[in-house]
């Protein structure tokens, strides 16, 4: 472990700690169900790299819920999910959104899911609908941040973000109250209580459309997995984006090995990733 400033770089060991290897006893809803509102007209592609990301970063069930068109894509790609209402463990939502041409009826969808006060993993197109104080973690990239600091009065560029990447996910934590993973070459990650923590040792292959989608997949699976700890200790939810952003990296690099990447191939790379990680343990 490294301690940088107050940074802590986030390791495979610490990592391991929050992968939920299902037990002998379990269902799959012990193992945790997670909610998904994503995708849009737009951008239903985003829809369907999320879930492929979740399934494969291990889940008890995904609920999707999205537009027709995205819907049909999912369940093409992965009939293993479910469509429509019903009780979940997490939230994600956002991935694949726009949140200047979501729909009301949307809008109302994702405030009512937010609003069960469940641990919730917010990205993109619904950054706009984070109340602060509740369980909640954001992933915006440079833009997004601006845009949505900008909303609570504070004016800085993606440029100046760019350039204090640690110091404005820090800022932006405390001004919001709640956990924000900055999305870069190196990712941070704060805490309003306080935890700041560092990824990095990615590929820049990662820099291509859509892998921003997937990694709000992988740590939906993560929180839904650990929702109870999740909901109950703040700094649960920074450690829960460390190992995302983690294992979003040792994906990217497995899938890479050196050459061009798409985003599917990440989530794809997903489970010989995290059996790696695991030491190669079949189920304990
Ligand atoms: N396959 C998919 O469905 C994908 C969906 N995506 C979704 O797309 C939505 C928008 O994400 P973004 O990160 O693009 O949104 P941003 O709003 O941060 O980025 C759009 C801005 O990037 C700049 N830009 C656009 N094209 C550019 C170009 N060719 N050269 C230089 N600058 C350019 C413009 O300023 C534009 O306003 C999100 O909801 C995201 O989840 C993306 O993840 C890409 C893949
Ligand atoms: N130069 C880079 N090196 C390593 N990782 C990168 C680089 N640029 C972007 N990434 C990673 O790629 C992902 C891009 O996400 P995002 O900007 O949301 O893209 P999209 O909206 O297309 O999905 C993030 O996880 C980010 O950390």
């Amino acid at each position: 472990m490294t301690i940088a400033g107050n940074w802590l770089d986030w390791t495979a060991e610490r990592a391991r700690d929050w992968i939920a290897v299902p037990l002998a006893s379990d269902d799959k809803y012990s193992r945790g169900v997670l909610g998904m509102i994503t995708g849009s007209r737009e951008y239903p592609g985003a829809a369907v790299l999320g879930v492929e990301a979740a399934v494969r970063t291990g889940v008890g069930m995904v609920r999707y819920r999205g537009p027709e068109r995205a819907e049909n894509l999912v369940l093409a790609r992965r009939p293993e999910i479910v469509r429509g209402a019903g009780r979940v463990q997490a939230w994600l939502t956002g991935s694949g959104m726009d949140a200047g041409t979501r729909s009301t009826e949307t809008t109302a969808m994702v405030a009512a899911a937010l609003a069960e006060g469940l641990p919730s993993v917010v990205d993109a197109g619904c950054l706009d609908l984070v109340v602060g104080g509740a369980p909640i973690v954001i992933t915006p990239h440079f833009r997004e941040l601006s845009a949505l600091l900008s909303r609570h009065g504070i004016e800085a560029t993606p440029q100046q973000l760019q350039q204090a990447p640690g110091e404005w996910a820090v800022r932006a934590a405390a001004t919001l109250q709640v956990t924000v993973l900055l999305k870069g070459s190196v990712t941070h990650i704060a805490s309003p209580a306080g935890m700041q923590i560092r990824v990095s040792g990615s590929t820049p292959w990662l820099a291509t459309a859509g892998t921003g989608d997937v990694l709000g997949g992988i740590l939906g699976a993560l929180v839904a997995t650990h929702a109870e700890q999740a909901q109950n200790d703040q700094n649960a939810l920074a450690e829960l984006a460390a190992t995302a952003s983690l294992l979003h990296a040792q994906a990217a690099l497995r899938a890479s090995a050196g050459g061009p990447i798409a985003a599917l191939d990440v989530a794809e790379a997903l489970p010989a990733t995290i059996a790696a990680l695991l030491g190669g343990t079949p189920g304990r």
